[in-house]
Formats: structure tokens, C-alpha cells, sequence
């Protein structure tokens, strides 16, 4: 079982390593633009096969995606991140032709591949990817909810001093600041956060979650990928392990909370097929209004990537 990561970059090369030394693949095939960059780090990470003691094959290719076909799943990270000061709609114009034309290579050689988008901004290129795969909507998904709900169980785990393993949330909307945790659906062993922790201290989470990728841009120059390699390989293991986990995912929503032709992260059942079910929550008032500005955000960048696409 063949497994393909676009870009081998911090993020790419992350989600293959993890698809690597956990042995979720027989084969990781990294692609990349730039001459020698996924060879190397693909041969890198074989040399550490006897370390780590794992059998995955990695193999690097400078594009050429006919080292990719058959792939099951394909992750694609290509394009440019972030610097401080920029936001993630600010990559728009140079990802957009990126992810199009890598969807266009990866599909030519992988008709069957289920495509999990990485590139930022990540709803919009979600709707990039899916529109020139012309797959059915749940075989192009997005990459975001997982991370973000991460963060935000990271910081809740540090707060109450407790274990991450035992924190389980679920947050919607797009990955941008507009992203809607969800508080209501938060639980701590089971237990309720809203009681464990006062208003005061649950909402200085929440906004530092929806800032928390912008949080480490400032931080280190660039954005993250540690976290963001390690979402995409548990959503491609979830997948090719048929394992149909819940995850918060970015999704082409069509009538589901009220919402058609948006790309929105919303909590889904993923297995063999890609997305299974889109997983419905009786939102309240409050949280429909967050989910509403969050969409209209997301709709603007779509917006945006259609005029870029006519005048090409
Ligand atoms: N969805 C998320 O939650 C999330 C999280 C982190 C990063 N990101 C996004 O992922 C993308 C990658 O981030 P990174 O930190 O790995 O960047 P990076 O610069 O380290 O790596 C990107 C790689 O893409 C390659 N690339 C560019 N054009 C290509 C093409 N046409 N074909 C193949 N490869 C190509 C580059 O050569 C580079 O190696 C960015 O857009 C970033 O914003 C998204
Ligand atoms: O913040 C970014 O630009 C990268 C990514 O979307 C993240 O949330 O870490």
C-alpha cells in the first residue's frame, strides 16, 4: 500500500516520517519541485529505519509523478507558508496554481486516491483540490480541524494539569481566526469542562486556540509542522486502516447545518471510503452565529480564488 506526501517540506516531510516509523504504509512516495529535497530526506528517513526499527519503503522523486501511481492516499503540502505579519489568506494567489496543478498530477497517476488537503488557506484549497480532482466530495478532504483541536486540548491539558490523552473536543468552522471551538462539547475523562473551569479561564483558551497557528508563526518565522505533519498522518491512517474515526475535518458542506457549496471544518467519520457520514450537532444559537461568520470568511477567499481562476 502506496501512500504519496506533495511537498517535502517541514510539514510534508513530518506526515512522512510518522507514516513511516508508525508503519502505516508499506511505501511513502515524497514529491517535491525542488531538485534533490524529497530524495534526501526520503533516504534520511530509510537510514533511520534501523533505528527505529520499521520496515516502511520511503522513496523521494523530484517531480515525477509516475513514482506516485496507485497511491491510496495522497497528502498534499505543497506551496508556501506563512511569515509574521501575513495571514493564511495572504497565501491565496501563489498556492492556489501550486495545488491545482499538483491535484492535476497526482489524479492523473491515482484516479482511485482518496486526496487530503495541507496547503493553506486551507479551506479554500480544499475547494481548489476537489474542484479539478472532480472526485466525489468525500474522497478530497481538508486538513485543519484535527490541529486546531489539538492546540486547544494541549492548552486545557497545561491548565488543568492533566493528561492531553484524556481531553476530547470538537470544534467547526474554517481554520482561520474565525474557527469556532466549542466549549458545549468539550470533556475532560468524561467529565464536562464547563465543569472544571470558570468562563474566565475556558475563554482566554479559546482565543488563543483560534490564534495558535499565528502564535507560532511569530514564534519561529514560519509556521508549524510538527503537530500539522502528525493531523495529516493519523487522518491517513484512520483511512487506509478503515478505522472510522471522529474527527473534525474540512468538507464541502451540501445542506448539512444549513450550509451549501462552503468548505467548512465540520466533525465527520472518516474510514476507507474518505468521509463517511457528516456528523450533525444541534448547534445553539450562539454557536450557529459563530459558525455563520466563519462561513461568510471562508466564503470570501472562495470568492477570491474563483476571480484569480477566470483571469487564468
Ligand atoms: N492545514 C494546516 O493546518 C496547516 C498547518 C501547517 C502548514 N500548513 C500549510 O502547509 C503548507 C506547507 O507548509 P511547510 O511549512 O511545509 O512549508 P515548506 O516551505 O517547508 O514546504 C513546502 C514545500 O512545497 C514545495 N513545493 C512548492 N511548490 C511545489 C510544487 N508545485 N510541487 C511540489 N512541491 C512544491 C516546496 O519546494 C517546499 O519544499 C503551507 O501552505 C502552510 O501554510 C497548513
Ligand atoms: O498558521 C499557519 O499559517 C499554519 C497552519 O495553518 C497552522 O495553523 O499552524
Amino acid at each position: 500500500m502506496k501512500i504519496t506526501v506533495v511537498g517535502a517540506g517541514n510539514v510534508g516531510a513530518t506526515c512522512a516520517d510518522v507514516l513511516a516509523y508508525r508503519e502505516i504504509a508499506n511505501e511513502v512516495v515524497l514529491v517535491d519541485i525542488k531538485e534533490g529535497l524529497a530524495e534526501g530526506k526520503a533516504l534520511d528517513m530509510w537510514q533511520k529505519a534501523p533505528i527505529n526499527l520499521y520496515d516502511t519503503r520511503t522513496v523521494g522523486v523530484t517531480n515525477d509523478y509516475s513514482r506516485t501511481a496507485g497511491s491510496e492516499v495522497v497528502v498534499i503540502t505543497s506551496g508556501i507558508p506563512r511569515k509574521p505579519g501575513m495571514s493564511r489568506d495572504d497565501l491565496i494567489s501563489t498556492n492556489a496554481g501550486i495545488v491545482k496543478s499538483v491535484t492535476e498530477q497526482v489524479i492523473a497517476h491515482s484516479p482511485e486516491a482518496i486526496v487530503i488537503v495541507v496547503s493553506n488557506p486551507l479551506d479554500v484549497m480544499t475547494y481548489a483540490a476537489h474542484t479539478t480532482a472532480k472526485l466525489p466530495r468525500t474522497k478530497v478532504m481538508g486538513m485543519a480541524g484535527i490541529l486546531d483541536t489539538a492546540r486547544y486540548r494541549a492548552f486545557l491539558a497545561s491548565e488543568l494539569n492533566v493528561s492531553p490523552k484524556d481531553i476530547q473536543a470538537v470544534l467547526m468552522g474554517g481554520h482561520g481566526d474565525t474557527m469556532v471551538p466549542l466549549p458545549r462539547y468539550t470533556t475532560v475523562g468524561g467529565i464536562p469542562v464547563t465543569e472544571l473551569l470558570s468562563k474566565d479561564k475556558l475563554d482566554p483558551i479559546v482565543e488563543r486556540t483560534k490564534k495558535g497557528g499565528g502564535e507560532l508563526v511569530k514564534l519561529m518565522g514560519t509556521s508549524a509542522w510538527y503537530a500539522p505533519g502528525s493531523a495529516a498522518a493519523q487522518m491517513v491512517e484512520a483511512i487506509v486502516k478503515d478505522q472510522r474515526r471522529v474527527f473534525p475535518v474540512c468538507t464541502k458542506l451540501e445542506g448539512e447545518y444549513g450550509i451549501d457549496d462552503c468548505y467548512l471544518g465540520v466533525p465527520v467519520i472518516l474510514g476507507k471510503n474518505g468521509i463517511e457520514k457528516v456528523i450533525q450537532l444541534d448547534l445553539n444559537a450562539g454557536e450557529k452565529e459563530l459558525l455563520e461568520v466563519s462561513r461568510g470568511k471562508v466564503k470570501e477567499v472562495m470568492d477570491t480564488f474563483d476571480s484569480l481562476m477566470a483571469q487564468v
